[in-house]
């Protein structure tokens, strides 16, 4: 079956007992079980949940993994994945991550005693230096968020192999109908599905997938252990969102296309993230490893010019975190989702206090651009 195919047909996507094309909401928290001790299928909601199992064999067969794992946010699921690793253990991170993710490492990870190394991704060399004796991973997000930083899946998973330590990715600006991880080498791939994935901005939801059976058993094990999982309805709206990934796309990707193309002739406009352009360090090994590059972009105005205004000038376009809707959404990362991160250590990974980052969403092109160009005239 073809991706977007995958997308309609895929999970358990036709009621056994019904006849339902569309996965029932399961809203039960306990199963009737027939004889005492037996192995029933479904037991407790939070073991396991016919809709969420219906979300997680979907993206399971999207992400080119044997095992999915739905949870209540993408940082639920990071968090669970990090849970896979014990005290004393040491990882390879990224250093362009969400700013969640950097706090979760920060503040609550490392006070259970994992060890962190924050790398740049994009050197190869930094990347194998950095692996220790007691290194059990490499995180990293690609593109990154918010400098769309690419690293090479591949070459990066091929070292891990070679030192036997895991390969973790978010995969959340990608999606994967640009790219999948997995088939790329990694071992664990992570989401916030409230993003591209839910795609409508009204579900806060997170997944993990593997291949490796052992990863899949002990994440079970984490996922009802730990219990951040996600709820029936939420499954149901998220796999909802996901049967028409490959068609928003789509339009995301033409929209991102021509907002370039403007953006790129604005006088107002300094410089541009977005690993299209064929200039940006890391466009030859997206091209490689992405089916396209995707609707995030991140850009600076020229000196002098205030953001602030700019971002509070726009009309159509809303000023608010999260990405990947189909509402075309900006933020400044400084203040918004990456104001968790010490100014010293964003300035020093190159988030500058005035960068802003664009979701392109699925409005007409005309439409975004006319409220860019008002805003920016207002600056003048
Ligand atoms: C790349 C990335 N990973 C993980 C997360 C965390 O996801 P959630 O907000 O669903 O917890 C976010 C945003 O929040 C993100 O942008
Ligand atoms: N205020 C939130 C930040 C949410 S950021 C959401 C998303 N990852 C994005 O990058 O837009 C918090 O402190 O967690």
């Amino acid at each position: 079956m073809k991706f977007n195919t995958q997308l309609i047909h895929g999970g358990n996507n036709e009621d056994p007992t019904t006849g339902a094309v569309s996965t029932p909401i399961y809203r039960s928290s306990t199963f009737h079980q027939h004889v005492l001790g037996g192995e029933p299928k479904w037991e407790y909601s939070r073991t396991g949940n016919p809709t969420r199992a219906s979300l997680e064999k979907l993206i399971a067969e999207l992400e080119h993994g044997t095992a999915g794992f739905a949870f209540a946010s993408g940082s639920a699921a990071i968090h669970a994945t990090f849970s896979l690793f014990s005290q004393g253990d040491h990882f390879v991170v990224g250093s362009d991550v969400y700013g969640g993710t950097f706090r979760l490492i920060n503040k609550v990870l490392k006070r259970f005693g994992l060890e962190f190394t924050v790398v740049d991704m994009q050197d190869l060399e930094a990347v194998e230096n950095a692996i220790q004796d007691n290194t059990v991973a490499v995180y990293f997000e690609t593109p990154t968020n918010p400098l769309l930083q690419i690293a090479d899946i591949k070459a990066i998973a091929s070292i891990a192999k070679k030192h036997g330590i895991k390969t973790i990715v978010d995969n959340t600006f990608a999606t994967p109908y640009n790219q999948q991880p997995l088939s790329l080498g990694a071992d664990i791939v992570v989401h916030s599905a409230t993003k591209y994935l839910g795609g409508h901005s009204d579900v806060v939801a997170g997944l993990a997938v593997t291949n490796d059976d052992e990863v899949a058993e002990q994440l079970a094990f984490l996922q009802n252990s730990i219990g951040s999982t996600l709820g029936p309805d939420d499954s149901w709206l998220l796999q909802r969102g996901i049967k028409t990934l490959g068609a928003r796309m789509r339009v995301h990707q033409e929209n991102a296309n021509e907002v370039i193309n403007f953006l790129q002739h604005d006088d107002h406009i300094g410089k541009i993230y977005y690993p299209g352009l064929a200039d940006f360090p890391g466009h030859e090994v997206a091209a490689k490893q992405m089916r396209n590059f995707g609707a995030m972009i991140s850009f600076e105005l020229k000196d002098g010019l205030d953001a602030k205004k700019f971002v509070e000038s726009l009309q159509l376009i809303d000023l608010a975190e999260s990405l990947g809707g189909i509402e075309s959404l900006i933020e400044v990362p400084a203040v918004m989702t990456h104001g968790s991160i010490p100014r010293e250590i964003r300035l020093a990974n190159g988030i500058k206090d005035e960068l802003i980052r664009l979701s392109v969403g699925i409005e007409d092109s005309e439409d975004i651009i006319a409220d860019l160009q008002q805003a920016l005239k207002k600056l003048d």
